[in-house]
């Protein structure tokens, strides 16, 4: 657990500081008694900003093209990073353990959504996964998001996919012989994701189980971004005592 208090309050840095996320974490981590925020950057500002600053933790809410370049800077300075910032592939995870491999004291926290309640979403879907003949994922967001499917999704997809392929599942039945281009959505892995894009919403993820007879539906709605914050500041305090990476909040929640 945390020692750090009011007396000695943990150093946190935030990239990605004036977009929609940066500023609630600037304004929950400058909140928070156990925190103080020394830096804050957006596109364009040096990192080197960050050290000068004195940094222990950096909270990278940015964009998928920026993460890695955010990453590979932050590991190599013995920085800590708590990353909400969503486009991780396997690749690109192993390339961050790569270059943890050489600083086996920094600790890496990647998570795809910090809201309790969409970690619970998608822990419960993984349970009921192998239970279930067919299932399809719906995410629907804000219309400022830049990537589609959600990184939520993606992963949630991903966990679906894997209980299902433990379960020895194979794919559920579907009889469409003739579909529009995207239709029936992306494939991740063997899981359909259907994307929606509306002014007014903000984050949410339907999971739709279905056999004969019944269907299950798994739902979780953010309604606004302080719904992330609780699971962004338990990141900031638990990553300063988990050398290495760790991706998803449902480690750190012991889920
Ligand atoms: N894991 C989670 O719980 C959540 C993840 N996200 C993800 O966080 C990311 C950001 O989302 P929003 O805040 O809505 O986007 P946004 O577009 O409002 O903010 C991104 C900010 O990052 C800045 N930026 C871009 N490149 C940068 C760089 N190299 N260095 C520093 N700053 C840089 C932009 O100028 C902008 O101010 C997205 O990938 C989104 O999917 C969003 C909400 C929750
Ligand atoms: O861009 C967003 O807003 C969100 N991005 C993350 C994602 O892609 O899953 C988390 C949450 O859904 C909000």
């Amino acid at each position: 657990m945390n020692p750090r208090g009011e007396d000695n309050p943990i150093r946190v840095g935030v990239l990605g500081a004036q977009g929609r996320m940066g500023a609630q974490v600037v304004k929950a981590a400058g909140g928070a008694p156990d925190m103080t925020v020394v830096a804050t950057l957006d596109a364009g500002d040096d990192l080197a900003a960050l050290t000068e600053a004195g940094a222990e933790v950096v909270v990278d809410f940015t964009h998928p093209d920026a993460v890695m370049g955010n990453l590979e800077f932050l590991v190599a300075n013995g920085l800590h990073a708590v990353v909400g910032t969503t486009g991780f592939s396997e690749e690109r995870l192993e390339t961050v353990r790569s270059w943890l491999a050489g600083k086996p004291e920094v600790g890496v926290l990647i998570a795809p959504n910090f809201a309790l309640g969409a970690v619970l979403a998608m822990r419960f879907a993984q349970q009921a996964a192998r239970f279930y003949e067919s299932v399809e994922v719906i995410e629907l967001h804000h219309n400022r998001k830049a990537d589609a499917p959600s990184g939520t999704a993606a992963h949630t997809a991903r966990l679906i996919s894997q209980a299902r392929r433990e379960a020895g599942l194979k794919p559920g039945a579907d009889a469409t012989t003739s579909e529009l281009d995207g239709a029936r959505g992306a494939r991740v892995e063997d899981v359909h994701v259907h994307s929606v894009r509306l002014p007014g919403l903000v984050a949410h993820e339907e999971i739709l189980f279905g056999q004969e007879g019944e269907t299950l539906t798994i739902r979780h709605d953010s309604m606004d971004r302080t719904s992330f914050m609780p699971g962004v500041l338990l990141g900031v305090r638990e990553v300063l005592g988990r050398p290495g990476l760790t991706v998803g909040l449902e480690n750190v929640l012991d889920l």
